[in-house]
Formats: structure tokens, C-alpha cells, sequence
């Protein structure tokens, strides 16, 4: 599943962590810390390591672990690990799969949160590969994608403007997506019946197979 999140941080977050970005953070070139593969297809510039940037990502990773659909799609154990990246003229990430171990932990999410507007930039667009279709996402400032961390994906050049994001990676509870899914669509009904006085006997049902399947299927 492929989840577009709105207002995954606040305004004020949002607005924190671009000044920060302008004035504060410095970058240096992204292949640094990527893979084999991946550094043969990643152009971009990532903010390096600071106090000033680990405040950031305290408070990024606080918002999405609180974030009720995060918990919903992606039941996080924990986050693994957060990048922030920019991408001038000119700049690009080929194809690739996700590393799926980062800091000793296995990586089931990745996402995506965007940090300035669509038109601020030109190109950029998140691809993820799908035999069906290519879809490419470019999402407002503040809206994350959250998708699984075994695709192949990738984001085209940039070809003017600047495009500014904080990439991250989800442990998740749940190891199978489909189980997640699954997981999903029971928060979902539950959520959308809870208030009808005629569900009122269903729901301690549904909410007895929702426990039972996180009982089944979680690990820690
Ligand atoms: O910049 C993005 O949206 C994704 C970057 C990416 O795929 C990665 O850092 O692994
Ligand atoms: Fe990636």
C-alpha cells in the first residue's frame, strides 16, 4: 500500500525545519552514506550530522510516531533512521531498492515527508515502481508518502528550483505488508462505525479479531 499522508507535521514544525535548512544546517554530498548501488545513482545533498539536525529529527520522528494514521498504515516499532535531503538543478536518484537493514534494524517502511511546496520546483516527482503504472508523487509541503520498503523507486531530476525533503525508515510491529493492510481496513471500519448506536454489538466483534490478528502477527 502506498499512502499519501496531509498535514503529517505541523505549520510551525514545517516552518522551523525550513529556516533551519536555510540558515543553520549545513549539507554535504548525499552519496556518502549510501550503499554500493545506491551511490552510483544518488546525486543529491543531505544535511550533515549536528545538534541542530538531531533536534530536528527528535521532533519529526515525535509528530509521526503521534500520528494517527502513521500508527494505522505502518504500526511503527520504531524509526530507524532520517535523512535530510536537497535536491538543486540538476539532481536525481536512480532506481533502487532501500537498504534493508540501517542502525541494526530491519527496515519494513520508507516515506517521504515533503518540506516545500510543488511549485517551488520543477521535476523531482517520487516515482515508485509498479509493473501496472508509474506513479509519480510531488505533494504539498508538510504531506508525507509512506510506502514499503521493498519497492524499486526512484526521483527524477530536478530541473529547476530546489526540492527539500526528510527521508526516513519505519520498523514496523507488523513484518508483512498485507498484514498491515489487513490491519489498516480494521481501523478503518472500526473508526467509521464506532458511533453508531445500531454497530453496537458488532463492535466488540471487530474489535475482538483486530487484537487477536496484532496478537498473531505482531513481534517486537
Ligand atoms: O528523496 C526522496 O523522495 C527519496 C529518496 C530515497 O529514495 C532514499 O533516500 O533512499
Ligand atoms: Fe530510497
Amino acid at each position: 500500500m502506498i499512502l499519501p499522508i496531509g498535514n503529517a507535521i505541523s505549520p510551525a514544525l514545517l516552518q522551523e525545519i525550513t529556516s533551519k535548512s536555510q540558515q543553520e544546517l549545513e549539507f554535504a554530498d548525499g552519496r556518502k552514506t549510501a550503499g554500493w548501488h545506491a551511490r552510483q545513482v544518488k546525486n543529491n545533498r543531505q544535511a550533515s550530522n549536528s545538534p541542530a539536525l538531531n533536534a530536528v529529527f527528535e521532533q519529526v520522528s515525535k509528530a509521526l510516531l503521534a500520528h494517527e494514521l502513521v500508527q494505522a498504515a505502518a504500526r511503527p516499532r520504531h524509526i530507524v533512521s532520517l535523512i535530510l535531503s536537497r535536491y538543486g538543478k540538476g539532481m536525481s536518484y536512480g532506481s533502487h531498492v532501500d537498504d534493508a537493514m540501517m542502525n541494526g534494524a530491519r527496515t519494513d517502511l520508507s516515506f517521504t515527508l515533503f518540506l516545500n511546496e510543488p511549485a517551488e520546483y520543477e521535476g523531482g516527482e517520487l516515482i515508485i515502481d509498479d509493473p501496472a503504472a508509474e506513479r509519480p508523487f510531488k505533494l504539498s509541503a508538510g504531506s508525507m508518502l509512506l510506502y514499503p520498503s521493498n519497492t524499486l523507486h526512484r526521483v527524477k531530476e530536478v530541473s529547476s528550483g530546489e526540492r527539500l525533503v526528510i527521508v526516513g525508515w519505519i520498523r514496523s510491529l507488523i513484518r508483512d505488508p498485507g498484514q498491515r493492510e489487513v490491519l489498516f481496513d480494521l481501523d478503518r471500519t472500526i473508526a467509521a462505525i464506532r458511533n453508531k448506536p445500531e454497530s453496537a454489538e458488532l463492535l466488540p466483534l471487530l474489535l475482538k479479531s483486530r487484537s487477536n490478528l496484532m496478537r498473531m502477527w505482531m513481534e517486537d
